[in-house]
């Protein structure tokens, strides 16, 4: 006897056309139990979150500077950064709230390295449980010297793996007009900053702080990395970053002016950060020490609004090209993103920012 094909064998496959492998992903639950969070780190991060909120919200008269490299590739590096910053912070801790940025995704303009969590590896392997291992384990070490740590958010999925050990946390300008980030900063637990686009509108980012600020319903996954529908409080510590853009900076007196009042006409919090790295410095490295120098000027002379800043910043000054799977070949504590200043500026930038918050505290 011949079978024929009934009609169910004849339809084309439709699925999964352009997937050409599907592999197992680590569950948080399971990232989180191999590095378990410690008491320790777990005061870091809650007083990290509080400081900054306080300062956000006016309650804290210090400055918030978010300060380290454009991106980690290196954790071992990292933590040597972190290790001087983390002494630098507690000596100006009276006027400085220093968060390490240690940012784990980039997100590219086309095409391009895409983080530590994503190619941990530096050669095109992908091992991306690995990337969620090693920067897990990275971020608990930092907690465990006192310091705090930002990271920008981009994929949704990713901070059921991390979250609990970032106390700041930021959406990059090429997601801040995204639903799917902004009901991500609903649910987020620390204070968001929201960076103006890369053409430079500030708007887009004054909107994601509203959108954010309220509870939404959307897909994400638990703990044991199950599909699941959260509802979410809202975040009112969302703030928006001054980030500059294709025009050019936008940190000037009248800008930020412009963003303080867009907020107020939002009835949102008037205060924001400024980037000193990004469109503010043209990717010049040696320009946000210029950035940063003005902004003190202005904040010890009383310009009210801008409660922190933002610096790219590593132990090497510059930048260099990665040659995927020749990452051996590396200068030690160099970006391989966006270009840094080195440790000895950052230094005596965050002892002059520590002066700025004197003078301006004296002058009541
Ligand atoms: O901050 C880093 C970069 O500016 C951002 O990830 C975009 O990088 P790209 O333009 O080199 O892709
Ligand atoms: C990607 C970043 O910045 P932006 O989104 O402003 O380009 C960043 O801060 O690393």
């Amino acid at each position: 006897m011949t079978l024929t094909a009934g009609p169910a064998d004849a339809s084309p496959d439709l699925d999964d056309q352009r997937i050409t492998a599907v592999n197992p992903l680590i569950s948080p639950a399971l990232l989180r139990q191999e590095h378990p969070m410690t008491p320790d780190v777990a005061k870091t991060v809650e007083h990290g979150r509080t400081a900054a909120a306080d300062i956000l919200a006016g309650r804290d008269d210090r400055l918030l500077v978010v300060v380290g490299p454009c991106s980690v590739h290196d954790p071992e590096v990292a933590l040597d950064y972190a290790q001087r910053l983390a002494r630098k912070a507690a000596e100006v801790r009276d006027q400085v709230h220093v968060v390490m940025r240690v940012y784990f995704e980039k997100p590219r303009t086309t095409l391009g390295w895409k983080g530590l969590i994503n190619d941990p590896d530096l050669d095109g392997s992908f091992a991306v449980n690995k990337g969620l291992r090693t920067a897990r384990r990275l971020l608990l070490d930092i907690g465990a010297l006192g310091l705090p740590v930002g990271c920008e958010f981009l994929d949704p999925i990713l901070p059921q793996f991390i979250a609990d050990a970032v106390s700041w946390g930021s959406i990059g300008a090429r997601t801040a007009a995204s639903q799917v980030h902004r009901q991500l900063c609903s649910a987020l637990s620390m204070p968001v900053g929201i960076k103006n686009s890369t053409e430079g509108d500030v708007q887009v980012a004054v909107d994601a702080i509203r959108a954010a600020a309220a509870g939404h319903v959307f897909t994400g996954i638990t703990a044991d990395g199950v599909a699941a529908l959260l509802t979410t409080t809202g975040n009112a510590d969302c703030h928006v970053i001054l980030r500059g853009g294709s025009a050019g900076p936008n940190y000037d007196a009248a800008t930020v002016a412009d963003t303080l009042t867009r907020l107020r006409a939002a009835n949102l919090p008037e205060r924001v950060i400024v980037d000193a790295s990004h469109g503010n410095s043209g990717k010049d490295h040696e320009r946000q020490a210029a950035v940063a120098m003005e902004l003190a000027d202005r904040i010890s002379a009383g310009e009210r609004g801008i409660v922190g800043m933002m610096l790219e910043s590593f132990l090497a000054a510059g930048r260099q090209d990665l040659v995927l799977g020749r990452a051996h070949e590396l200068t030690y504590g160099r970006s391989i993103t966006d270009a840094c200043l080195d440790w000895p500026t950052t230094a005596t930038l965050l002892d002059h920012l520590a002066t700025t918050v004197g003078t301006r505290r004296r002058a009541g």
